[in-house]
């Protein structure tokens, strides 16, 4: 493709951000060669200056009729080239932005201007391009697909890090990009808070149904859809009772909805909308039926949230809704009128179904609520089997998938799980279930768990029953055996936090792309893809769903482990290397066997001992030997113990919240570097796994340093980051962070229920996390609260005043109906003069008797109980990539661990094998300690520079129609 539209009908410039004078280096001359500027030289084109937020920025001014020709393939090959001879990533600049300042954008300019981006692999070129009005204002955003993986993120800076909307986002990621659409969205000017209405169009109308089984998180995604389309100057309705409510139809199932009707829906279970399974709209009479009655309300676009099934029967509506349409005309049950204005159906899916089986988005809405379910449910199960010394054989649901049971395999580390992806022969499963049995029970294990999804299978297709499965753990091994069938519980309760997030943003996104799309777009379906809500093509996303079933009925079940996502072919492996840790004969040869350690530092998280479980289990199947530091590194320098970690020692740990190695803030050279270096020539570790917070990093910084005069810490070392405040750099999820989001919100939950049980009651809750407002920001979209204060914005008092105002107009405007309860949430450091009682006092002082605030305190409830699901099946995969990486960089650090104390080490070593592992976008990297401190840390704030959050916190405000006053 050749893109020769000019670039700009004027001057333009290309604005490259770079963090470093080498990365600066490098960007101009990676982005000369990509936008074809050969006659682009530093001297005469280009002018650099460096950006009040530090970063450097180099202009290069492109002529008048300069154009842009993208010369496609001789791109790709020149990014080919750049990918495989070097680590690109680390040097080249972040983004990208086309000012174009001298021109009026409409929508077609920004397609042309975003054109080439879509041309390009997005593997290979990770990018964003933000296009900016004359004011400086973003108004059009496209990042491709794997954009910034593991590029450096800000420049040097001693600024603590800032929210500011006036500023280019530094990085749009995670669910971040989404507010930026929403501003853009039809080219409308807005303000969080304000209704966007374009007096010029008649209001869109726009429907939400929900269908299927119910899931929770179904509730946050029809508040979301709703507000958000009243927000964008829309009607909303909603559809009752699923596909019933379309056959039906007439204004007691299609229903008009105001923004109070779905006031407090995040925090509820099910579906208040009703769902249903419905045979009639498999037939096309009953599809018939709901064309006409979607037509007599008059809704234009139907956004339907349930499993496959439903997302099927929404495509096959959309296919035939011109012939639909044809024949309600024919007989006379529509007008011509009515034909000619609905003569396309705009559709667009959420997937919502617990069972987390739909191709092409890596979670489901809902499904890690039922894992969070599943798990407490073994958790219990656990209690009583111990107690009798029993076996359990737990039944899942997942019809035609196993996510549930191998998910809640790792999370609970079951003995054995039964899923339809990957069946064996019925004598096959015998034997291998009844030796990993017989095995844990030989080393002192008293419970047996087995899970069974629903839709287990053996070889030849014939389905295993719970009570297949009991009667081999009686017959063969005498176990005192019962089965426990989870049932309805798994898709009880309200949602988890991460239901409440991505049910919350798929809404956002589903309306958007509704609003953006035209009789040509394909229908999408509102997927989560690395940690990014993305558009999927609906009719794709469907074909794909079916083709998993249809492999596993033709036998082919390699084909359907193939359609699933690699993190689920990561996760069965995990799986399988830590159930049958220390059984099997070790996995790799003597000489590659290693001793590693592990160290806990800083405060409990959720999640570290299940890092430590998984990391010394699956030490044990490769064949290395697991070590663990007791009580941090004090505990070291006054050698409390370094013991081996041994598999009896750690039953139950998996589970367990807490730390079972003991851990505290003590950094190295507080306790004795000295001394820490003398035990670990002493032990001779070949690697070392510190699991925690800020303090961890700080360790690993201080150990890294120290390399030169110790040649004991010359061995590859990673950081797993834990810790609730989530603010170690480098990464954009710390263990214990979904743990200490989940107690908060639970405790919100039960507040906000008091409050709303009051008249004119507020709650102002304290939340912890630091300098950090990660906890405080995605409690405060989870549970819907009024207003959040985090340490990154401080409490302006005008913004105090406008929240106050709002508040008291809202509870004027409820005139004592239900729901009312409000939340405001504060980050203890978000004010050092007030605290939250403080604050409460002078919300009530002056709102002059319109409403009152009570102070409301967690503590360290927030740092959680049992760890979340996610937080422990996340730690095994870290755990597992920890030892990996350790055992890969072997060979890189041999010549520096063999050198004497004066080896100087080379930078590529020092980069490569001290290093912190972090989620960015779900990629799983590893960013040196050293790159990360020097350029990406606010040491003094303990924060990383980039905050990744900063987007969703707009949504949360618009959500509730708080206003900003900037
Ligand atoms: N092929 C189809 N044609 C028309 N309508 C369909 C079709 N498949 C499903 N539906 C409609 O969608 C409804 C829900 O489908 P289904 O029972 O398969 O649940 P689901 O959406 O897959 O959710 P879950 O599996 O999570 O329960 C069906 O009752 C039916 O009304
Ligand atoms: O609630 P119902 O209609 O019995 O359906 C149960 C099914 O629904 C699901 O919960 C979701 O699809 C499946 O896991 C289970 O097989
Ligand atoms: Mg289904």
């Amino acid at each position: 493709m050749t893109v020769t539209t000019p670039l700009v009908n004027g001057t333009s410039y290309c604005l490259i951000k770079a963090y470093s004078q080498d990365s600066y280096k490098q960007a101009i001359e990676f982005y000369s060669k990509f936008l074809a500027l050969d006659d682009c030289s530093t001297d005469n084109t280009t002018q650099t200056t460096t950006l009040s937020n530090g970063s450097i920025s180099l202009k290069i001014k492109l002529e008048e009729d300069k154009t842009l020709q993208s010369k496609t393939e001789s791109q790709i090959q020149f990014l080919k080239s750049i990918k495989d001879t070097k680590d690109w990533r680390s040097h080249v600049a972040e983004s990208l932005v086309f000012n174009t300042s001298n021109i009026m954008l409409n929508k077609d300019t920004l397609t042309t201007l975003n054109a080439p981006t879509q041309s390009f692999p997005s593997d290979l070129f990770p990018m964003q391009l933000y296009t900016i009005d004359p004011l400086g204002n973003i108004i059009g955003v496209t990042s491709t697909k794997n954009a910034v993986s593991t590029m450096p993120t800000e420049p040097p800076s001693t600024k603590k890090a800032k929210f500011s909307t006036s500023t280019l986002p530094s990085k749009v990621h995670s669910f971040t990009d989404l507010s930026y659409r929403m501003q853009t969205t039809n080219n409308y000017p807005s303000l969080p808070g304000k209704q966007i209405i374009d007096p010029t169009k008649p209001k869109k109308a726009i429907a939400v149904m929900t269908s299927g089984g119910d899931a929770q998180g179904m509730n946050s995604n029809v508040r979301a859809i709703v507000r958000s389309a009243i927000f964008k100057g829309c009607r909303a309705f909603v559809v009752m009772e699923g596909y019933e409510g379309l056959v039906r139809g007439g204004p007691e199932y299609i229903k008009e909805c105001s923004w109070e009707d779905v006031r407090g829906w995040s925090t509820e279970g099910g579906t208040n909308i009703g769902t249903a399974r419905c045979l009639e709209f498999r037939q096309r009479d009953g599809r018939l039926l709901g064309a006409q009655h979607l037509i007599e309300a008059g809704v234009d676009a139907l956004i339907v949230c349930g499993g496959d099934g439903s997302l099927t029967g929404a495509d096959l509506f959309r296919s035939e809704w011109p012939s639909l349409i044809k024949e309600l005309l024919e007989n006379g049950r529509i007008s011509k009128d009515q034909f000619q204005k609905y003569q396309h159906l705009n559709i667009c899916g959420t997937v919502g179904s617990i069972d987390n089986d739909m191709s092409t988005t890596d979670a489901t809405i809902g499904a890690y609520s039922a894992l969070d379910r599943i798990c407490k449910a073994i958790d219990y199960v656990e209690a009583t089997a111990n107690s009798h010394s029993r076996a359990f054989v737990v039944e899942v649901m997942g019809r035609n998938c196993g996510w549930l049971a191998l998910l809640a395999g790792i999370a609970t580390s079951a003995d054995y799980i039964f899923i339809p992806e990957k069946p064996a022969t019925s004598s096959e499963w015998q034997d291998q279930m009844c030796d990993i049995v017989a095995k844990h029970r030989s080393k002192g294990k008293r419970t047996t768990i087995v899970i069974v999804a629903e839709g287990a299978i053996s070889a030849d297709l014939t389905p295993i029953s719970p009570a297949d499965v009991h009667k081999v753990l009686v017959d063969r091994l005498g176990l005192d055996t019962r089965i426990t069938t989870l049932g309805h519980v798994q898709r009880g309760g309200t949602a988890v936090a991460y239901d409440r997030m991505l049910a919350t943003l798929q809404g956002v996104e589903a309306v958007n792309a509704v609003l953006e799309s035209t009789a040509d777009t394909p229908s999408p379906l509102i997927a989560i893809n690395e940690n990014k809500i993305v558009r999927k093509p609906l009719v794709e996303s469907v074909r794909l769903t079916k083709s998993v079933a249809e492999a596993i009925q033709a036998k082919d079940f390699k084909k359907a482990m193939d359609l699933r996502d690699t993190e689920f072919v990561e996760h069965l492996k995990n799986f399988m290397a830590i159930n049958s840790a220390d059984h099997n004969e070790p996995k790799l040869p003597n000489d590659k066997r290693l001793k590693i350690a592990i160290v806990n530092v800083g405060a409990p998280a959720g999640g570290i001992n299940s890092a430590v479980y998984s990391m010394a289990t699956y030490c044990m199947s490769q064949g290395h030997k697991p070590y663990a530091i007791n009580n941090g590194w004090s505990g070291l320098a006054r050698h409390e113990s370094v013991r081996s970690l041994e598999w009896k020692d750690m039953i139950g740990w998996q589970s367990r919240g807490g730390s079972e190695i003991g851990t505290n803030r003590v950094t190295p050279e507080q306790a004795d570097i000295g001394m820490i270096a003398y035990y670990f020539q002493k032990y001779q570790f070949d690697g070392l796994v510190i699991v925690g917070g800020f303090e961890a990093f700080e360790s690993l910084h201080q150990l890294e340093r120290a390399r030169e005069s110790y040649p004991a810490f010359r061995i590859p070392m990673v950081l797993i980051p834990a810790t609730l405040s989530n603010n170690v750099p480098g990464t954009e999820y710390s263990l214990g962070s979904d743990t200490a989001l989940n107690a908060l919100m639970e405790y919100c939950d039960v507040v906000k229920q008091s409050a709303s049980s009051t008249r004119g009651r507020a709650f102002v809750v304290d939340v912890q996390g630091g300098n950090s407002g990660y906890l405080a920001t995605c409690a405060a979209l989870a549970v819907g609260a009024q207003a959040s204060y985090v340490p990154e914005e401080g409490i302006p008092l005008e913004q105090l005043q406008q929240d106050i105002e709002t508040l008291a107009e809202s509870f004027e405007s409820a005139k004592g109906r239900g729901r009312f309860g409000k939340l405001i949430l504060k980050s203890t450091n978000a004010s050092k003069a007030l605290s939250a009682t403080d604050l409460a006092k002078v919300m009530t002082s002056e709102a002059n008797g319109r409403f009152d605030a009570k102070p409301a305190y967690p503590g360290h409830v927030q740092q959680g109980g049992l760890p979340s699901p996610i937080d422990r099946t996340r730690a095994t995969r870290f755990a597992i990539r920890a030892v990996d990486f350790i055992e890969e960089q072997q060979e890189t650090i041999a010549a520096a661990r063999a050198a004497d104390d004066d080896f100087k080490l080379d930078d590529k070593v020092v980069s490569a094998t001290a290093t912190v592992l972090g989620v960015r976008r779900s990629h799983i990297v590893f960013n040196p300690i050293r790159q990360l401190y020097d350029f990406e840390t606010d040491v003094e704030a303990r924060m990383p520079k980039v905050i990744h959050w900063q987007a969703t916190r707009e949504i949360a405000d618009h959500l509730v129609g708080r206003k900003r006053v900037d």
